[in-house]
């Protein structure tokens, strides 16, 4: 059984049809990228995998369980967590407060007002632990607004990493970052990836993220599935090449 399972889903937006027919299906530990042109559906896609849109057909089984009618809490108190295109951090807050904020919900702790001693120590043992696979010792105390894009990002993944998810699904997280902090944050994805083991689908425009990283490529166009594969065989398929890479080279 695969940990995420998509059937046929569509979306339509009145007489749009942004998604048709997709299916795919993402092995546990896989990370599988989601590749298309400016407008062929994946964001719509990623909202119907994370719960923000109801698929207008088909469906979706996420750990043996059907989750198609789920709401997003549901689905991240399952194990999908997700991260946004737009860094979703508390830009007033430092690293620590906000990576704080997203253990105590996991641990349940958040509302409540008297912990014992040794719930205090775990939640502190976990923020440090997530601090350091974060690669963000140093800059824990500096309240997160200030920092570079990249180290925003690594928080807001550690975030979604509090959370303990079986699935992580990241929008577009090079989105907006010069080469350095791509690089960076594709490291921080393949350590993600390689030494946490953790199941990630990924939505990215830079195609050396892209084929860096991922175990298997679907794409994207008009909101079809023109091709699904390993990367060579993206990068070998022809319809891919003409319908997107090819267009990429002549622009470039
Ligand atoms: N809420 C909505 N209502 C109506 N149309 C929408 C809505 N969201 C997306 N669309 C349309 O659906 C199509 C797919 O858009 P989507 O944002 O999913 O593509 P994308 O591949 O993520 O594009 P990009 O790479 O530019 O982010 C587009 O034609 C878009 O205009």
């Amino acid at each position: 059984m695969s940990l995420l399972e998509v059937h046929n889903v569509s979306q339509h937006f009145g007489e749009l049809v942004a998604v048709k027919n997709v299916s795919l299906n993402v092995e546990e530990g896989e990370l599988h990228a989601i590749i298309g042109p400016n407008g062929a559906g994946k964001t719509t896609f990623f909202n119907m995998l994370s719960g923000f849109y109801q698929p207008t057909h088909g469906h979706i089984v996420f750990d043996g369980i059907d989750c198609t009618a789920m709401p997003p809490q549901t689905r991240v108190a399952r194990g999908m967590a997700r991260t946004f295109q737009i860094t979703e951090v508390f830009r007033e807050l430092t690293v620590r407060e906000n990576i704080r904020v997203a253990v105590e919900v996991t641990q349940g702790l958040r509302l409540k007002v008297f912990r014992s001693r040794q719930q205090a120590a775990e939640t502190d043992e976990r923020v440090d632990e997530l601090i350091e696979i974060g690669k963000l010792t140093g800059k824990e105390n500096r309240y997160v607004g200030e920092l570079s894009h990249g180290d925003q990002r690594s928080t807001e993944i550690m975030m979604a990493l509090a959370l303990k998810p079986k699935l992580l699904l990241l929008d577009e997280p090079a989105a907006g970052m010069g080469n350095q902090e791509t690089y960076d944050t594709a490291l921080l994805i393949r350590r993600l990836h390689r030494s946490q083991k953790l199941t990630i689908i990924l939505v990215e425009h830079d195609m050396r993220v892209i084929f860096n990283l991922a175990d298997r490529i679907t794409v994207l166009t008009e909101g079809e599935v023109l091709d699904q594969g390993t990367p060579d065989e993206i990068a070998a398929s022809e319809k891919v090449q003409v319908a997107y890479l090819g267009e990429q080279h002549e622009g470039a």
